[in-house]
């Protein structure tokens, strides 16, 4: 059994995969102090109220923060006794190699998008990733990430507009009624809901129009269906390209001898 881990800047998520599909999936908020047994304790307590008795006999992991990686090697080793693949480091095989500037190093995240949604729809797509960041990967027609672009998160954005203006108060992002807020709360909402929804349509608008050929474009992460009730801003929504992702990275490994 695959236990895949892609670990965010905000949550960290956990899924088991038997070769066909995904029996479950945890998440936790992403703390570099949380060590190997807290992770165990975690997620075996989950198992154990679904279940779910199975044994782990491997592991790849995804982590746009590096600190966290040397407590999930230590899971890993001490309680699944196996050695984790870990995306972006040299001893990880991607299906295609990313063509950036030289030194560059891409998300660990936006490899394993990359290599999910080209595996599910091929070549030309852009994916857009709602997370801490919202990242937009650019597939190119054999696969490969060409690079992209990375803007603010829409908490963040919510964020950074509570703690810098004394009289603006903390938000979630909704769909307001109207453009026009007639409140401080629905002015703020219509400012970041209409504003991303901008911000997604003209970025992959620029992305297409620079390309030169037709797109298709996936919207994944938590926030990609409330954004489309806005506008139709993607061709596809999937909420499991990450893990998908990941289980295209372990079999590649797999076939080509790295593991
Ligand atoms: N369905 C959702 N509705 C509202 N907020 C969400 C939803 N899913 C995720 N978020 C929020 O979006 C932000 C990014 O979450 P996540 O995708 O887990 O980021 P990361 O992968 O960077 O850790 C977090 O602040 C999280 O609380
Ligand atoms: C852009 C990101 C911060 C997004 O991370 P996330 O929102 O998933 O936590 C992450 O992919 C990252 O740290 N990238 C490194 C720089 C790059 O991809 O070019
Ligand atoms: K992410």
């Amino acid at each position: 059994m695959l236990l895949c881990i892609d670990c965010g800047n905000t949550n960290t998520v956990f899924s088991v995969w038997d070769g066909e599909r995904f029996l479950a999936t945890f998440r936790t908020s992403t703390e570099h102090q949380r060590t190997a047994d807290q992770y165990f304790v975690w997620f075996s307590t989950l198992m154990e109220n679904r279940k779910l008795e199975v044994a782990i006999t491997d592991c790849i992991i995804s982590s746009t923060v590096p600190r966290v990686v040397f407590n999930l090697r230590v899971l890993c080793d001490r309680y699944f006794d196996t050695r984790p693949i870990v995306v972006g480091k040299p001893d990880c095989l991607l299906p295609v190699n990313p063509r950036v500037d030289e030194g560059t190093q891409v998300g660990p995240d936006r490899l394993v998008n990359t290599a999910g949604a080209y595996d599910r729809h091929g070549g030309d797509l852009i994916v857009v990733d709602f997370g801490t960041a919202t990242t937009f990967d650019v597939v190119a027609h054999d696969g490969a990430y060409v690079g992209g672009v990375i803007a603010p998160g829409v908490n963040l954005s919510l964020e950074a507009l509570h703690r810098a203006a004394a009289a603006l108060p903390h938000v979630d992002v909704t769909k307001p009624q109207a453009v026009i807020g007639t409140n401080t709360v629905a002015c703020m909402q219509s400012g970041v809901f209409w504003g991303y929804v901008g911000l997604v349509r003209g970025i992959c608008d620029r992305i297409k129009a620079e390309y030169d050929c037709p797109m298709r474009i996936i919207g994944t992460g938590g926030l990609a269906p409330l954004f489309s009730q806005g506008d139709v801003l993607f061709d596809l929504i999937e909420d499991d390209l990450t893990m998908h992702g990941l289980t295209v990275i372990y079999s590649h490994n797999k076939e080509n001898g790295s593991i």
